[in-house]
């Protein structure tokens, strides 16, 4: 008799209606308790648990949930709150957590950062990239006081809430040795490692604890067996493993993101219950994985694609599955991954394009697909096969997906469309005649603060309260006001402020052919931020400009250069469900094409500097070294063709955030761009040398204040920085801009800010 089991390795957390968001920020304004944001976790927690249940899973996934973020939670669980933050015995663990998360006042309200040597004491824990996706963890802090216990009872509990509402429980875990890789060490030549000693202990205690309480399994995860790692990191698991297999405790070793190589001989060894792979990244390792993990281990396969978005071709899955089947005798199927990544539900979705939605499956289709799968192995009828089969074929065959005119356009694409006409040198010479601009000219990155009356008219324009014109001109007024008060700082360079735009990437996905979008498609960027990526489901080209219009009226209402904004060809793809019929590489250059043709209408529009921004290009990265340079090349020259219309006297802008660029550096100085601005004043500049020692050849605007805190910073803190930049690059070649676009800030703050680095920039030029 062959044994099948469905189970997930985490599930969305926001709700259906982003009710974790709408709660959390209540509960932050103050306007709820402890008490009600708890039962707002709860309530969420059941229905998912209930969702997971209906859908025939044995086992429910508990500690998946988060208030923030699940590394965070895993801080607290394990005790290692960062003593700086010097929590007294009165704070309640909600407070303290999110004071982590948001700093002591509360401030954190953006994606990337770095550790600040001038930052308070009680700042927020560094937040980054959660592998390669668009999800942001908080950044553990090491160093050799850290001290492990078993701090938080809220897994337990969490445990006890869903055996009570009558379900069998699967815990997850983080790894130690996962945990540990994901933090930072304090000091520098720290070794994270070296405390692996000591954390493992609480970790049996706690598998032990989990055990008693009558949880059947713990998954625990451990990504970055899908990584590069280093021999000590990965001799490590040897012995991790074999402590924790003392707790008696029944593990699934969870990996996925990525393919385990030469890693895969080690997972397979541990003395771990289960193995769980991902079978969508890593589908070619199945058969080793099979072979090698020996029975009565558990095998786990990530059939269903978590990091996506369509339906799984059920057929194509049952020929992958049915052998690990027959060899093994049982079998898990599971998403690739944690259902994090992708939008609750499809139920909503009213107005999504019927024949599109028919392709598309969410968590919960998900877990239903996983049903199918399951019965359909067992031999048992399952009518859903049917449906699922007849959406495959209608995607495969319809003729939306594909445009002659598209491809005819990347056959026809000349071999030198990425190259601008002069070199950078000679381009300079002609911008600089042309913009006029002082030394170290002064900028922002885009958006200025989206306040709630511009989301309040956009979301009355959208449910048809508010006529097109009335919003247009409400936008258009936004716009004015913008350039009117950066006209008052006295910056040099001016944007429009981004008010008509949702999302820098929505944005763009809901005005290009190829694209679909989603009503209630969210998906958690970070604590309560959401973001709801389009879908791109075809060939793309664009219709009609995106921005000229805006661009031009923010133009005409000032002497001074105004940046037209761009979202750049990487950072779409990046931040959008992708197709999975065509290499990212093709949908990249489509995507490359239609932005190049509104850089030519920008230009047209005589706007002067248009800026492409690409924060994600880093992001992008495969995970293993060895792809790099397949990506970068394709990445680089979408961007390159791009902006590869603007003539020498225009001056193109790239800006990115959030990313360690030391290790790409010449690739990013093959995008060619005029002027980069970078993420820079969470590092103290540090991640300005680099590109100093680099040679980095054209101009740069390194961020002077970080745009995550409502602190105002003060002009010599901004000199300071301004100066140490200058040492590395040449003062010719600098810009003064913020670190990133102000949308998540208020105008109060923002305008006392800019206006203290219009100063700062005019006492370098004296
Ligand atoms: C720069 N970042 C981005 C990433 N990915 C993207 N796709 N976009 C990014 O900008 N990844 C890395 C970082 C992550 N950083 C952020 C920062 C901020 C947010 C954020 O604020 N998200 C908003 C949602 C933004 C949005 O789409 N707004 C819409 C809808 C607004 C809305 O919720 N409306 C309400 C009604 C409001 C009212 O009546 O007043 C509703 O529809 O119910 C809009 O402006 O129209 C968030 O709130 O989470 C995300 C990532
Ligand atoms: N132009 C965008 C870039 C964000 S990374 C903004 O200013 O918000
Ligand atoms: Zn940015």
């Amino acid at each position: 008799m062959k044994t099948l089991h469905t189970h997930v390795l985490g599930f969305p957390r926001i709700g259906a209606r982003r009710e974790l968001k709408t709660a959390l920020e209540a509960f932050w304004r103050g306007e709820l308790d402890e008490a009600a944001l708890e039962a707002a976790g709860a309530a969420l927690r059941a229905r998912h648990w209930a969702l997971q249940a209906d859908a025939g899973l044995e086992l429910v996934t508990v500690g998946d949930f988060a208030f923030y973020d699940q590394v965070a939670s895993h801080i607290q669980l394990f005790g290692c709150e960062p003593a700086r933050f010097g929590f007294d015995e009165a704070a309640t663990p909600l407070t303290r957590y999110f004071a982590m998360a948001r700093g002591e006042r509360g401030g954190h309200t953006d994606c990337c950062a770095h550790p600040h040597a001038g930052q308070h004491s009680g700042h927020a824990l560094d937040m980054t990239k959660w592998f390669d996706t668009n999800y942001h963890y908080l950044v553990p802090e090491f160093g050799p006081e850290t001290a492990f216990t078993l701090a938080g009872e809220r897994l337990l509990a969490e445990v006890a809430e869903a055996q009570a509402l009558g379900h069998r429980v699967k815990a997850t875990l983080i790894g130690p040795l996962t945990f540990l890789w994901l933090g930072t060490a304090r000091e520098d030549g720290f070794d994270r490692l070296s405390l692996l000693e000591k954390l493992l202990p609480v970790y049996t205690t706690l598998l032990m604890r989990l055990k008693a309480q009558g949880v059947e399994w713990v998954q625990v995860d451990e990504p970055i067996l899908g990584l590069d790692l280093p021999q000590e990191w990965r001799n490590a698991f040897e012995i991790a493993y074999w402590l924790l297999a003392q707790s008696g405790a029944r593990i699934m070793l969870a990996t996925y993101f990525s393919p385990l190589e030469e890693n895969l001989g080690l997972a397979c060894r541990l003395p771990v219950a289960g193995l769980h792979v991902d079978g969508v990244r890593a589908a070619h390792e199945l058969t080793s994985v099979c072979d090698w993990l020996a029975l009565p281990k558990v095998l786990s396969v990530g059939i269903v694609d978590g990091r996506n978005i369509w339906r799984t071709d059920l057929d194509a899955a049952i020929a992958v599955l049915k052998p690990l089947l027959d060899k093994r005798g049982e079998l898990w199927l599971a998403p690739s991954c944690s259902l994090l990544h992708v939008p609750l539900s499809l139920a909503n979705e009213s107005a999504l394009d019927p024949e599109v939605r028919s392709w598309l499956a969410f968590a919960t289709e998900k877990l239903s697909e996983l049903a199918t799968l399951k019965a359909a192995l067992r031999g048992a009828a399952a009518p859903q096969l049917v449906e699922a089969r007849a959406a495959i074929a209608s995607r495969a065959r319809s003729t939306r997906v594909h445009s002659d005119a598209v491809a005819a356009r990347v056959q026809a694409l000349p071999g030198d469309a990425d190259r601008r006409g002069a070199p950078f040198a000679a381009r300079q010479v002609v911008q600089r005649a042309r913009l006029r601009l002082p030394a170290f000219p002064t900028t922002t990155i885009g958006s200025f603060p989206q306040t709630a009356a511009i989301r309040a008219a956009r979301a009355a324009f959208r449910r048809g309260a508010l006529p097109l014109a009335q919003y247009q001109n409400a936008m258009r007024a936004e716009i004015a006001h913008a350039v009117a008060r950066q006209e008052a700082i006295g910056l040099d360079v001016l944007v429009h402020g981004e008010a008509e735009r949702n999302d820098m990437v929505e944005y763009f996905g809901e005005q290009l052919d190829g694209f679909v979008f989603t009503q209630h498609g969210w998906v958690q960027s970070y604590g309560s931020r959401c973001v709801k990526p389009p879908v791109l489901y075809g060939d793309v080209a664009r219709p009609r400009a995106m921005t000229v219009d805006w661009a031009v009226h923010a133009q005409s209402l000032s002497a001074r250069p105004v940046k037209g904004m761009l979202t750049g060809p990487v950072t779409i793809l990046q931040w959008s469900f992708v197709r999975d019929d065509q290499p990212r590489a093709l949908t990249a250059l489509q995507i490359a094409l239609a932005m190049r043709d509104e850089v030519a209408d920008l230009q047209a529009g005589a706007i002067g500097i248009i800026q492409i921004d690409e924060p994600a290009l880093r992001e992008g990265l495969p995970l293993r070294r060895a792809r790099w340079d397949d990506y970068l090349a394709w990445a680089t020259r979408a961007f390159r063709i791009t902006a590869g219309a603007a003539r020498d006297d225009t001056q193109i802008h790239t800006h990115m955030c959030y990313a360690e660029f030391n290790d790409i550096l010449p690739q990013i100085a093959a995008l060619d761009a005029d002027v980069i601005t970078i993420e820079t004043s969470r590092s103290d500049m540090a991640l300005l040398d680099g590109f100093g020692k680099f040679r980095y050849p054209n101009e740069i605007g390194p961020g002077v204040y970080d745009i995550h805190s409502p602190a105002v910073p003060g002009t010599d803190a901004i000199e300071r920085l301004l100066r140490k930049a200058a040492q590395v690059i040449p003062a010719a070649n600098l810009w003064v801009n913020p670190d990133c676009g102000l949308k998540t800030r208020g105008w109060a703050e923002t305008e006392a800010a800019l206006v203290n680095m219009v100063a700062a920039a005019r006492r370098m030029r004296a």
